[in-house]
């Protein structure tokens, strides 16, 4: 038989940063905004990079997604709205968000 702990943790996951109510940026470069570091993953639709946010130093994931189409635009959008609304320790939590013409960029937690 399979146990799941659904119990909540207590005092031992210490989320990186305060909870953020994001909202996409529009025609803003994320560029102007973190130093790529380097590539960790890539998906079916975006890169995943390592990045630093230049005004905290904090390192973050930013999956960068080309956005040709306005159904991929879309299910970028959708995606940010999905994660703004996800709260909880154990779920990467939603940093940042823009959009910068062809190429949309989603910055998480890491
Ligand atoms: N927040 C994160 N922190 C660390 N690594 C990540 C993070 N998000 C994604 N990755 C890495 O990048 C890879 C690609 O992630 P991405 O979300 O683009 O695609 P996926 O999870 O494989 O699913 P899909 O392609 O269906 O969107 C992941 O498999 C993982 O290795």
């Amino acid at each position: 038989m399979i146990h799941v702990d659904e119990t909540d943790p207590v005092g031992e996951i210490e989320p990186p940063f305060p909870c953020r109510d994001v909202t996409i940026k529009r025609n803003t470069d994320v560029n102007d905004h973190y130093d790529m570091l380097s590539e960790i993953g890539r998906g079916k639709f975006g890169t995943v990079y390592l990045c630093r946010e230049k005004s905290t130093g904090l390192e973050l994931a930013a999956k960068l997604v080309s956005v040709n189409r306005r159904d991929e635009r879309r299910n970028v959008e959708r995606e940010v709205d999905v994660m703004r609304r996800l709260r909880h320790p154990r779920l990467i939590q939603l940093y940042d968000a823009y959009d910068w013409g062809k190429y949309m960029c989603v910055v998480l937690e890491l």
